[in-house]
């Protein structure tokens, strides 16, 4: 036999605490409290219609002095209801039924109307049935130390529906302040697809809705909806837009625009997008509604396929969001070939301000790519041409794993006829890696320094005989900083020295530079790293006339200060971080060259 401490028991609440969770852990402000009663009042006339489609379709809020009231003409309650909906905290009535006619319900977790305790001490619900013809008014007081009284009201209802008083508590007064709660009413409820309206006792009502929304609204002309549309974004996202994208996927549940942000954004920098589930604001920063290379993009948009997450401030992250993603990033891809297709200038102008966004998405997308290719920026060694144009002319395509190298090869390369694109910068490295694909036909390698060595020209015997004084003064002065001199002959003629190094030559000279500042112990360990492999190279060109020259001079000291000169250029021309040590050649170089002109050393010379 059971004993009494062994039977069934009911849950007790503490409202209190289940209160302050809902306040500080679920919703991120108290302001919540009018989308829930707006939401309580659209559901009700949604679900009075379902059993009488002509009945009255209005809620109205109204200021009142100790707090607010919202009066909404739906389907009300029976005592019966009271005690079991009202009083039970997680009852909804919004999931009974077919789940198509669950779908039409804003409500589902039988906990919105505990939202008001966040800013109320008392909330009373006067309501009647519409669903009897003599249903009698009931009267539910709720106080949120948890206790509640069900009651007869004192003056009957005329009409079905369902006025919900709350009175303010102390310390959230302002939530409860007339003008508070008319602008929270309008943002959340401006899309609502009944009449809302907001009054302050005693004076005339004034309407909250304002539908149909502005990309719905018909309009005199593309211009006329363009200027609408910039102003709504300017009021509700604070930026005039660069452009307008249409976001409405009917199959998809979804009706809406998109605002092209006027400056770069960075992908780490979320969007504001704004989302009415059903008409209702649900947030006006929702994460993971457009795929993330959109991040040029702010959207605003009206879905009825989505499912809120409990706080109602977010989207459920389910599979339906993933293919709303992917249909409005589809509508995205298709503004862009619309652009390419019939108004290039204003791709341009948008490429301009975010091909870094478009060049993330050209990456695993190889029919935009193609698309874009001709309006998408790239550097190469002919300048920045589109990509497209340069592979036509270059077949057989070299990219440089970073800018320095391209900076470093880029002017012979281009002499030679060799067509190089700096992959050094974000995604291009990828994009012309995927070009292959899109331009069959033409192959892409990754460009090493004897692609270009390859094409500079030897120098007759004789002629490097000749001038072995000179290069021996080079080679000595330069092997300090780790660097070989070579004489070459090539394009173009006006530069005097091309510096190359690879990745192999860099690590040594770092790791040369940081043995000879470490202590004793850190010394030892970089000198085991020793390679005795590549060093970086000096080219010198022959056909240079300022090279002749220099190797014609007859002071060996002031060879050796020209050729660092030229070193020092070289490096420049290769716009590589200089390190310490270059920095001290180029620095006695440049004074010992001014000394020289200047007169200095010729009289201490003498
Ligand atoms: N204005 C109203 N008219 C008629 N019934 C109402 C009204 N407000 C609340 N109710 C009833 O009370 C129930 C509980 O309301 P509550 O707001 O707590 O939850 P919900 O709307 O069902 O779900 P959610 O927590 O998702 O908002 C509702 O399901 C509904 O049946």
């Amino acid at each position: 036999m059971m004993t009494e401490s062994q039977g069934s028991r009911a849950f007790q609440v503490d409202l209190r605490g289940l209160v302050d969770l809902l306040s500080h852990h679920l919703y991120s402000s108290p302001r919540v409290y009018i989308r829930e009663l707006l939401q309580n009042g659209v559901d009700a006339v949604t679900a009075r219609r379902a059993i009488d489609a002509d009945a009255p379709g209005t809620v109205l809020i109204t200021a009142v002095s100790d707090g607010i009231r919202i009066d909404d003409s739906g389907i009300g309650l029976t005592e019966a209801e009271v005690h079991d909906l009202l009083a039970t905290i997680g009852r909804s009535s919004k999931r009974d039924g077919l789940a198509a006619a669950r779908q039409d319900f804003l409500g589902r977790f039988g906990i919105g109307l505990l939202a008001c305790f966040m800013v109320a001490a008392e909330i009373r619900v006067v309501s009647r049935s519409a669903r009897t013809p003599d249903a009698a008014t009931v009267e539910w007081r709720a106080s949120d130390d948890g206790s509640y009284t069900v009651t007869g009201a004192r003056t009957p209802r005329a009409e079905p529906g369902t006025t919900v008083f709350l009175k303010a508590r102390p310390d959230a007064a302002e939530w409860l302040a007339a003008d508070r709660v008319r602008e929270l009413a309008a943002d959340f409820g401006s899309l609502l697809p009944f009449d809302v309206g907001f009054a302050v006792e005693g004076a005339e009502p004034e309407p909250i809705t304002d539908r149909p929304p502005v990309w719905e609204r018909p309009h005199p002309s593309p211009t006329a909806r363009r200027i609408a549309l910039n102003a709504y974004c300017e009021r509700t996202l604070g930026f005039t837009p660069l452009d307008v994208v249409d976001l409405t996927v009917p199959v998809a549940g979804v009706r809406g625009v998109g605002f092209i942000h006027p400056h770069a954004t960075s992908p780490a920098q979320r969007t504001r997008n704004r989302v009415y589930l059903k008409g209702m604001l649900l947030t006006d920063r929702a994460e993971d509604l457009l795929p993330d290379w959109a991040f040029f993009m702010a959207c605003v948009v009206d879905t009825d396929s989505l499912r809120p997450t409990a706080s109602r401030e977010n989207l459920y992250d389910d599979e339906m969001l993933a293919t709303v993603r992917d249909a409005l990033g589809g509508r995205v891809r298709s503004w862009l070939t619309s652009l390419a297709a019939g108004d290039p200038a204003r791709l341009v102008e948008f490429l301009g301000v975010h091909h870094l966004g478009v060049k993330a998405l050209a990456r695993h997308d190889d029919a935009l790519l193609s698309l874009l290719l001709p309006w998408l920026p790239f550097e190469t060694s002919e300048g920045g041409v589109g990509l497209a144009e340069f592979a036509r002319r270059h077949p057989t395509l070299y990219v440089t794993r970073t800018v320095e190298e391209f900076r470093q090869v880029a002017p012979i390369a281009a002499a030679q006829g060799i067509g190089v694109v700096n992959g050094g910068y974000t995604y291009d490295g990828d994009l012309v890696a995927a070009l292959p694909r899109v331009m069959p036909g033409v192959t892409v390698s990754a460009l090493d320094p004897d692609v270009v060595t390859a094409s500079l020209d030897l120098v007759d015997p004789d002629v490097e005989l000749a001038m072995s004084g000179f290069l021996t003064i080079a080679r000595a002065r330069l092997d300090a900083a780790g660097v070989d001199v070579a004489l070459r002959a090539f394009h173009p003629v006006g530069l005097p020295a091309l510096f190359l190094d690879d990745r192999a030559a860099r690590f040594e000279r770092d790791r040369a530079e940081a043995a000879s500042d470490a202590d004793d112990l850190w010394s030892g360990i970089l000198g085991a790293l020793q390679q005795s492999g590549p060093r970086a190279r000096l080219v010198l060109n022959h056909r240079n006339p300022l090279v002749s020259r220099i190797a014609g001079l007859g002071n060996p000291d002031l060879i050796g200060t020209a050729v660092e000169s030229l070193y020092g250029q070289a490096l420049l021309m290769a716009q590589r971080p200089l390190r310490q040590a270059d920095l001290a050649l180029l620095n006695r170089s440049f004074l010992g060259l001014l000394e020289w002109v200047t007169g200095d050393h010729r009289e201490a010379g003498q």
